[in-house]
C-alpha cells in the first residue's frame, strides 16, 4: 500500500499490520479501529497484551494496541511491565475508549438464576458492586478479555451462566441482554497504548505526552524527591505516576510515569538528562500526540526559548575560560553579573 493511499501512513504512522488484545469484539479492538487507516489494515487478535507485544518484537506485525489505564482501576500492570522492563517497544499513540458494560448469557436468564459470571479482570473490577448487589455469590470466571469471555459461553461446555462484555459483541454473538450499563462508575474511560519497534519518533505537537520507566535508585534516601524535583524545576507537569515491582527482588521499584510534553521541548529533555545522572537506568518509551489534544502551555521560563537563552549565556562565559598557565582566572561570584 502506497503512502498516498494509506491514512495511516498520512497520520505518521506506516503499519500495515497490527496486533490487538482479541479475540474480535474486545474494547482493545475498539481503540484500534478508531486509528486512522486500521480498518483497512490486517488485524490479527491475540490472545493476551503478552502474545500482542511479542508479535510486534518478532516482527511478526508492525504495531500492537493494548490497554493501560483505566479511569477506575489504574494502570493494567500486564501492560506497563512488559513494555517497561521485558520489552524494547515505544508509544506512538494513545486512544481513549468510553466502557460501557452489559451482563449477557448464552439463553434468558434471570439474574437469581446466574451462579458463575466469566469477564476480564478490569472488566470484573469495574461492576463488581452491581455485582455484590445483583448477582450476590455469583463466582467470578476470569477469561482473557471481555470478548473471550462472551464467546465461552457458546462453547460446548460454557465457561459460566453469563459474561460481562461489551454491548456490541453481546450483539454480535446473538447473547440475551440480562441487563445493560452494569458499571459501577458511569462515564469510565479506558486509555490503550499502540506500540512498535523503537524507531521514528511522532513529530511534536504541542499537545503531546512522554511515557518513562525510572528505576528506583537504592539506598538514597530521598530519591523520589529528587525525581520530582528534576520535572518540577522545569515546570513539567506529570499525569500518571504509578510505581511497580521491577520482579528481581523485594524492595526493588521502578516508576512509570506519564509527563505533558514531547522529548523534542527542550524543558522535557533537560529533566530527564537530569534524572539519567541519578537514575542511569531510566527508559524513554515515547513521545506521542495526546488523545484529548489539550494543549501545553509552558510558562515563559521553561519554554524552548527560554533554555536557548541560557544556553548562551553559558557559551558567552565559556569564551572567556583562560588559557592553561595564564594566571589565575577570576572567580565567578554567584549571581552579581557573572558574565
Ligand atoms: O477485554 C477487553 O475487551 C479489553 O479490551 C480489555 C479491557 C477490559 C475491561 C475494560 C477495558 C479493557
Amino acid at each position: 500500500m502506497s503512502p498516498s493511499v494509506n491514512p495511516a501512513a498520512q497520520s505518521g504512522l506506516d503499519a500495515q499490520t497490527y496486533s490487538f488484545l482479541g479475540p474480535s469484539g474486545t474494547f482493545t479492538e475498539a481503540a484500534l479501529l478508531q486509528v486512522p487507516g486500521a480498518e483497512q489494515a490486517t488485524r490479527v487478535p491475540a490472545g493476551s497484551v503478552l502474545t500482542a507485544l511479542n508479535m510486534v518484537e518478532s516482527g511478526e506485525v508492525d504495531a500492537a494496541m493494548v490497554p493501560i489505564e483505566n479511569s477506575v482501576e489504574g494502570g493494567v500492570t500486564a501492560t506497563l511491565d512488559a513494555i517497561s522492563v521485558a520489552h524494547q517497544l515505544h508509544i506512538l499513540r494513545e486512544e481513549l475508549v468510553p466502557i460501557s458494560f452489559v451482563l449477557a448469557a448464552a439463553s434468558p436468564l434471570t439474574p437469581a438464576q446466574i451462579r458463575s459470571v466469566s469477564t476480564h479482570t478490569h472488566g470484573w473490577a469495574q461492576v463488581r458492586r452491581w455485582a455484590e448487589s445483583a448477582i450476590p455469590g455469583a463466582e467470578f470466571v476470569p477469561a482473557s478479555s471481555t470478548a473471550a469471555a462472551a464467546r465461552g459461553l457458546l462453547e460446548e461446555t460454557p465457561v459460566a451462566d453469563a459474561a460481562v462484555c461489551s454491548p456490541l459483541v453481546a450483539e454480535q454473538l446473538g447473547l440475551h441482554v440480562i441487563q445493560h450499563g452494569i458499571e459501577d462508575v458511569t462515564g469510565a474511560v479506558t486509555r490503550f497504548v499502540l506500540v512498535s519497534r523503537p524507531g521514528i519518533i511522532p513529530a511534536m505537537t504541542g499537545a503531546d505526552k512522554t511515557t518513562i520507566m525510572i528505576p528506583l535508585p537504592q539506598d538514597r534516601a530521598g530519591a523520589l524527591m529528587e525525581l520530582l524535583e528534576h520535572f518540577a524545576t522545569r515546570g513539567v507537569n506529570l499525569c500518571r505516576i504509578e510505581s511497580r515491582p521491577t520482579g528481581d527482588g523485594l524492595g526493588q521499584y521502578y516508576f512509570s510515569i506519564d509527563l505533558e510534553g514531547h522529548i523534542d521541548e527542550a524543558r522535557v529533555s533537560d529533566a530527564l538528562a537530569g534524572i539519567h545522572r541519578i537514575a542511569p537506568g531510566i527508559r524513554f518509551l515515547g513521545s506521542y500526540p495526546r488523545a484529548d489534544r489539550k494543549p501545553q502551555q509552558p510558562a515563559a521560563e521553561v519554554s524552548d526559548e527560554a533554555f536557548t537563552a541560557a544556553a548562551a549565556w553559558i557559551s558567552s562565559l565559556e569564551t572567556r575560560v583562560r588559557e592553561p598557565g595564564a594566571g589565575p582566572a577570576p572567580r565567578r561570584s554567584r549571581g552579581v553579573g557573572a558574565g
